[in-house]
Order: structure tokens, then sequence, then C-alpha cells
């Protein structure tokens, strides 16, 4: 017997698609982030697994996408929880900013640093500015951060994933995880325990459903999950990785 869990990156966002560091901007799906939404959806429905319940961010996109995907698996009734600690990393100064211009400014090391290191967060934000969090009221009395590296993101995200989200897969229910490209490799870096260097060269696609099997001690029973649309993630894992050219 196996707890089931199953994570979604949200399709495609407005910024995802012009190329710019997002992180806690609350930027809505592009069209192609709706289709893939809904086809996150088709995949659950034709594999059979269906949500009992869902955990989202507190961003629109991940909002959007769960709604998207479980009206189509008809499973948009199952109760909700929604928390800022399953919201994107905080991409401090770079959000709003265009990834390839950062790139040409700073180099190709920097900006990997930036993007993919485990420990070198990108400069804070300055309170009060177009991208920031501060007056935000959704975040109100909460220890929000003003960037994030993803050593930061896993700090956040645990105390959620062992407070609401492993009792929700204890109790035999198939959970999904609606949140984002770098809460959900740093959940995936907890649940395959992976290393700090290794997980600079895994990126998650958006719009297709990871599924892992977890046995009793919460462990993968294939590592790395299994992508329910494993070509179409192919493709899509190197489209990530290569934004910024
Ligand atoms: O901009 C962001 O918030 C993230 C995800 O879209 O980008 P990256 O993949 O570069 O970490």
């Amino acid at each position: 017997m196996t707890y089931t869990l199953v994570l979604l990156r949200h399709g495609e966002s407005d910024w995802n698609a012009q190329n710019l560091f997002t992180g806690w901007v609350d930027v809505p799906l592009s069209e192609k982030g709706t289709e893939e939404a809904l086809t996150g959806g088709r995949l659950m429905v034709d594999a059979g697994v269906l949500p009992d319940i869902v955990h989202t961010s507190l961003l629109r996109r991940a909002i959007s996408t769960a709604n998207l995907a479980l009206d189509v698996a008809d499973r948009h009734w199952i109760p909700v929880h929604r928390h800022w600690r399953l919201n994107e990393r905080h991409y401090g100064a770079l959000q709003g900013k265009n990834k390839k211009e950062i790139r040409d400014e700073y180099g190709e090391e920097q900006f990997m640093l930036w993007r993919r290191s485990y420990d070198v967060p990108p400069p804070e934000i300055e309170p009060g500015t177009e991208f920031s969090q501060d007056a935000d009221p959704r975040y109100a009395g909460e220890p929000i951060p003003r960037s994030e590296c993803l050593k930061d993101v896993l700090e956040r995200a645990l105390p959620y994933w062992n407070e609401a989200i492993v009792p929700d897969l204890k109790s035999r229910k198939v959970v999904l995880v609606a949140a984002h490209g770098n809460s959900l490799r740093a959940i995936i870096k907890h649940l395959d325990g992976i290393d700090d260097e290794t997980i600079s060269g895994l990126n998650v696609p958006t719009g297709i459903p990871l599924v892992y099997e977890l046995d009793e001690n919460l462990t993968p029973t294939q590592p790395g999950g299994r992508y329910l649309d494993p070509e179409a993630a192919k493709e899509a894992i190197a489209a990530v990785a290569n934004q910024g050219r």
C-alpha cells in the first residue's frame, strides 16, 4: 500500500511567456498556460489519478491551474488549503526583470548562481517598490522574505509539508500540490534526497502532473516519480532549463 502524491506546476504564466523573473508577483496564466492546465486535468483522468484534496500557494497561477485541472477531472469540489509556504521562491530584486537581459548584464555564471544554486539568494527587493510584497494583505503578519535561494524555500516549505500535507497523505488521500517551479523543486529535493549540487540541474515543466507513490516512510517507490506525459515533460524541461538564452 502506497501513498499517492501529485505535484503540478502551474501552466505557463504571462511572465513565463515574456521571460521575466516572477517569484511572488501574482501574474495570471497565459492562454497557453490555461490550455496546459486543462490538459493536466485530462492526464489525471486518463491515468485514473483523482485527487481527494488540493494544496496550493497563494498565487493565482497555481490557484487557477488547480481549478482548471480539477474541473476537467470532475474534482472541482474537493477540499482546498492554500499557503504562502508553497509560493514560488521570492526572486528578490530580480522580480520583473528579463532573464536574458540579466544574463547578458551579469554573465552566465552569476545568472546561474542566482537562478539555480542551492544557497545563493538574489539581491533583496526594496520594500515599497513596484514588485515587492510588503504591503500585500495576503501576507499580513507573516514573516515574508525579501529574497530567497532554494535552501530558504525548502526551509519554509518543510513545516507546511510536515504539518499539512503529510497528514493528508497518511490518511490515504490522493493529494494534489499545485505550486511552482522552485517550491516543487524543494519538495522533490526533500522526497528524493537529492544533494545540493545535483538539484541545480533539476527543472520542472509547466502543467504536467508528476505522480509519486510513497512508501510507509514517505520514500518514493520510483525515484523522481513519473510524469503523466513523459515525452511532453522531456521537451518542456529542456525549455525551462534554456530560459534566458
Ligand atoms: O521566474 C520565476 O519565478 C521562476 C519560475 O518561473 O523562474 P526560474 O525557472 O528561472 O527559477
